[in-house]
C-alpha cells in the first residue's frame, strides 16, 4: 500500500445544494493529494453531480451498493457497469448497515464483490463484528468468515488487491470508537488472513472516526486510513481527518 486512503460515506443524506456546498470546500480545502487518496461515496441520485464537481480535482467516487447483476429486468437495482459509465473508481460492499436491514449475509456480499471486480471497480469490503461477538470472543471468528466467503468466491488475489473497512458495528455511527489497540488487533489479523503473495489489501478502519481520534487510529501500522460516515458529512470536519492520515 503506497497512500492511506479515506473515504467518505454519505449514507441515506445530501441534497443537490448540499452536494454543491460539502464538494466545493472539500475541492477549497483538500490537502496535496498526491499524499493521500480521497474517495466519497454519496448516494445514487448525486453520483453524476458529484463526478461533474470532482472532475480534475484528484478526489474518487464511489457508490455504496451494487447489485450483482450486470442489467436485465431487477427493479430498484444499480449495476457495476452503471457505475463506472458515470465515473465511479470505488464501491463498498457488505456495509453493516446492509447486511443488517437488508438481510446481505456473507455469500451475497461475496457475489457482489465479484460483481465489483468483474466490472472494473475497487470493492471496499466491509467486515466487523456485533457487540456481542466481541464480548463473546468471536471477533475473530466473525471476520474470517466473512472473509473466506469473498476468499473462496474470488479467490487470494482479488482480495489481496481490494480494499478492505473493518467496522466493529459497536462502533457505527455511536461515537464510542474502537481503541487504536483494538483497530490495530483487527487489521493485523485481517491483513494475515488476506496477504499472498507480496500483495496486501489497503485496510481502512471505520466507526466513530472524527477529527480528534483520527490521528491515533492511523498511526496504528496496519490502518492504512478509514472509511468515515457522520464526519465526512461536515467539510471542516472530514478535511481535518484527511490531514490526519497524511504521512508523517
Ligand atoms: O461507513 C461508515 C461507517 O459506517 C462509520 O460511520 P460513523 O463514522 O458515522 O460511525
Amino acid at each position: 500500500m503506497s497512500r492511506s486512503l479515506v473515504v467518505g460515506n454519505w449514507k441515506m443524506h445530501a441534497s443537490q445544494a448540499q452536494v454543491n456546498e460539502l464538494l466545493g470546500a472539500l475541492k477549497a480545502g483538500m490537502p496535496a493529494l498526491d499524499r493521500i487518496e480521497v474517495a466519497v461515496c454519496p448516494p445514487y441520485p448525486y453520483l453524476m453531480q458529484a463526478a461533474h464537481l470532482l472532475a480534475g480535482s484528484g478526489i474518487a467516487l464511489g457508490a455504496q451498493n451494487l447489485a450483482v447483476e450486470a442489467s436485465g429486468a431487477y427493479t430498484g437495482e444499480v449495476s457495476g457497469p452503471m457505475l463506472g459509465d458515470v465515473g465511479c473508481r470505488y464501491v463498498i460492499v457488505g456495509h453493516s448497515e446492509r447486511r443488517r436491514l437488508y438481510g446481505e449475509d456473507n455469500a451475497l456480499v461475496a457475489q457482489k464483490f465479484r460483481a465489483a471486480v468483474s466490472h472494473g471497480l475497487v470493492p471496499i469490503l466491509c467486515v466487523g463484528e456485533q457487540l456481542a461477538e466481541r464480548e463473546a470472543d468471536a471477533t475473530e471468528a466473525v471476520l474470517a468468515a466473512q472473509i473466506d466467503a469473498v476468499l473462496e468466491l474470488c479467490g487470494d488475489e482479488a482480495l489481496a488487491g481490494a480494499v478492505i473497512a473493518y467496522e466493529p458495528v459497536w462502533a457505527i455511527g455511536t461515537g464510542r470508537v474502537a481503541t487504536p489497540e483494538q483497530a490495530q488487533a483487527s487489521h493485523r489479523f485481517i491483513r494475515d488472513r488476506v496477504s499472498r503473495g507480496g500483495r496486501t489489501p489497503t485496510l481502512l478502519y471505520g466507526g466513530s472516526v472524527k477529527p480528534d481520534n483520527a490521528a491515533g487510529l492511523f498511526a496504528q501500522p496496519d490502518v492504512d486510513g478509514g472509511l468515515i460516515g457522520g464526519a465526512s458529512l461536515v467539510a471542516d470536519q472530514f478535511l481535518s481527518i484527511c490531514k490526519a492520515a497524511l504521512p508523517r
